[in-house]
């Protein structure tokens, strides 16, 4: 499956923009600030209805204007399919499938995937564990709608527990009786979402590690690593040797919302003893894992939407980069970069096929297809 056109209207820095895209590799080149990852964002909203770098649609909407739409035609073996995107300000999302509009627009997730390696992946590393959770969950929630249904009706529970630990604070008295009814269905939610999230990372590992000793050269080991309080007490355990601890802090200081995953090199947390070639090689790693994962899930090859990937990475791991994603095993790739030399380097150096785009003053000019000189 892969897009081959996208048309925008008053979406972020574009008034009006129509692509037609390769099946294959396409490059968008320009300065800073040109719009060329908002092209990228255009396709995630395609494909995740919601935009990678701004959660609030209405803040998409290029400044003045009160709608913006994301139309798009795909290639699916034989056949055609549309994705339509509109925001007006003040409304409801719509989102539609061969002009027929979603109900819930969780039926269209999974059915055109896609995944962004960005700059902004570097939160993975530097953030919190809530940024991690939300990572992993999301992966997972793309193909197991009872993991998405227990994520939500674990949050709902949470919500409602930690507002009663408040109340009762506020009114000075405790009652455990009350608390104990959230804490059947938080344990319930909770056990199946952990079971999950450790299945899925189990699998995910050796997928993550054989491509970062790819891109690496075999140079250094890297790991992942799921911590939860769930490997070394049950939750029932965890609640109850809790109880006074959520009193004082009125709200639920135990579960699977504390969960975190560990990212290291040679043993050591990435975040500390990582360069940043490193870590930008084991973001990469992980998102490509994720491509591989959504891949055999979905059965369907996600567009890859790398923006600005080169930066920090060294020559070896950049044309090793390029020749894996060019390779069969990846269907669409959008890259995005400032130099125009650099993407001609690469990939004639490399003897790869590319569709080649310059933006310029908010508009996209097709300037050529190089069909590498073999
Ligand atoms: N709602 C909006 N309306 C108009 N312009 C917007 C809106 N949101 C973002 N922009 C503009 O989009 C531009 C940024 O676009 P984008 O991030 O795609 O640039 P880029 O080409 O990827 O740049 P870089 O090379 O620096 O990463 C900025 O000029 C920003 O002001």
């Amino acid at each position: 499956m892969s897009l081959s056109k996208l048309s925008l209207i008053n979406f972020k820095n574009y008034k009006q923009a129509d692509v037609s895209l390769s099946p294959d590799i396409n490059c968008f080149i320009g300065p800073n600030g040109a719009g060329k990852t908002n092209i990228l964002d255009a396709i995630y909203y395609l494909s995740m209805c919601k935009s990678y770098l701004n959660p609030v649609d209405s803040q998409n909407i290029l400044f003045g204007e009160s709608f913006f739409v994301i139309q798009s035609i795909w290639n699916k073996d034989e056949d055609q399919e549309s994705v339509y995107c509109g925001v007006k300000k003040g409304q409801k999302k719509v989102f539609k499938k061969n002009k027929v509009t979603y109900e819930k627009l969780a039926d269209h997730i999974g059915l055109f995937p896609a995944v962004m390696i960005s700059p902004y992946d570097r939160n993975l590393i530097l953030e919190g564990s809530e940024v991690r959770r939300k990572w992993m969950d999301g992966i997972i929630a793309q193909f197991d709608r009872d993991f998405l249904q227990d994520l939500m009706k674990y949050g709902k529970v949470l919500s409602q527990r930690n507002a009663l630990l408040k109340n009762m604070s506020s009114y000075g008295f405790f009652d455990q009786e009350s608390i104990s009814v959230w804490d059947e269905q938080l344990i319930a939610c909770g056990k199946n979402i952990h079971k999950v999230r450790k299945r899925v990372v189990e699998e995910f590992i050796p997928i993550f590690q054989k491509y970062y000793q790819w891109l690496s050269d075999n140079k250094e080991e890297v790991s992942l690593e799921y911590r939860s309080q769930l490997f070394d007490q049950s939750f029932e355990e965890l609640l109850e040797g809790a109880k006074r601890n959520d009193q004082r802090k009125q709200y639920t200081t135990v579960g699977t919302h504390k969960d975190d995953f560990g990212f290291t090199i040679k043993g050591h947390p990435i975040k500390k003893f990582g360069s940043q070639g490193q870590q930008k090689s084991y973001l990469i790693a992980l998102r490509l894992a994720q491509y591989e994962w959504l891949l055999s899930r979905l059965n369907r090859k996600p567009v890859l939407l790398l923006d600005d990937i080169f930066d920090k990475l060294d020559n070896g791991r950049v044309e090793r980069l390029m020749q894996m994603v060019s390779d069969q095993d990846f269907g669409q790739v959008l890259i995005t970069d400032t130099d125009k030399q650099r993407i001609a380097t690469i990939f004639e150096n490399n003897q790869i096929e590319y569709k080649a785009f310059h933006i310029e003053e908010n508009s996209i000019v097709e300037t050529e297809t190089k069909i590498a000189s073999v």
